[in-house]
């Protein structure tokens, strides 16, 4: 692709557990940007949030870690990456963009201070030696759902400085969920507005609800959720018991 900017999506949420709708995010907004944009989206990577977050009925990072590769192996060019599980406390999401931007960075270009490239090439990341065999830049932008755009307006949630590095400095690009309206939510945000080119919103017309409160629920109670998560992740939420399948 000529003139084109690489660009790496990376995913941050619970994934407690990874559904298929966690997938099929990458796959939409890669197609969305490839029709509308210059850009040539090089990975996906997911980020499960740190153990510390704290939110209720959260598994273990370990647990999430595992289903995620097991839901991952469907794909080709989306990875998992474990560096917020391994810090000491949650990591704000602003940081976890920087850090990964500063990590590609460290590869594409090089040019970052020796500890940190240091610390970032221990673990395992493959998919970062695809990235190496050109200098073209890279910019890793927020993939997220309209919701989590929307929680950006939750009082004390998120720090004003962060939303505008989020939307200014880095990007995002949201997929459309049921009950939200992205483009009322950028109208009404000053900030949101003011870096609007740098958001973009992709359109699901497949509309398809499933969340992983959903597919909690169900395996709580006894019920399938085969076809809305991964048949291997399924598999390894029965055999740990997670979710409270032992009592099934
Ligand atoms: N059905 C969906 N459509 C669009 N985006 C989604 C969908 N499900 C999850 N996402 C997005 O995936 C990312 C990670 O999500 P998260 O782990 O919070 O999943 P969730 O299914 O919303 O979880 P929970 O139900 O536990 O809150 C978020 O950006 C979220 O908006
Ligand atoms: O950076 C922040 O200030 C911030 C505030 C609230 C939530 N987040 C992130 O948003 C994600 C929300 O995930 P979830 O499962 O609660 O929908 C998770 O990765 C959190 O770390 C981030």
């Amino acid at each position: 692709m000529t003139g084109s900017h690489r660009v790496v999506l990376l995913a941050c949420g619970s994934f407690n557990p990874p559904t298929n709708m966690h997938l099929r995010m990458f796959e939409i907004a890669r197609d969305f940007l490839h029709r509308t944009t210059n850009y040539n989206v090089v990975a996906g990577l997911i980020s499960p949030v740190h153990d510390k977050y704290g939110k209720e009925g959260l598994v273990n990072a370990s647990d999430r870690i595992q289903m995620l590769r097991l839901a991952l192996n469907s794909s080709s060019w989306v990875h998992v990456s474990e560096w917020e599980t391994q810090q000491d406390e949650w990591t704000p999401t602003r940081e976890a963009v920087q850090y990964h931007q500063e990590l590609v960075d460290s590869v594409v270009n090089g040019n970052v201070d020796p500890t940190v490239k240091r610390q970032r090439l221990d673990s395992s990341t493959s998919w970062l030696t695809h990235l190496a065999g050109s200098t073209d830049p890279v910019s890793v932008k927020l993939l997220c759902g309209a919701d989590l755009l929307e929680s950006f307006a939750r009082p004390g949630l998120w720090k004003d400085e962060d939303i505008e590095a989020l939307v200014g400095k880095y990007g995002i690009v949201v997929i459309t969920r049921e009950g939200s309206n992205p483009y009322k939510f950028i109208y009404e945000s000053d900030v949101l507005t003011r870096h609007q080119k740098n958001i973009h919103i992709v359109t699901e017309w497949i509309t398809n609800e499933v969340s992983s409160t959903k597919v909690r629920r169900a395996l709580r109670r006894g019920e399938s959720v085969k076809y809305l998560v991964q048949d291997s992740v399924i598999d390894y939420i029965y055999k740990n018991a997670l979710y409270n399948t032992h009592n099934k």
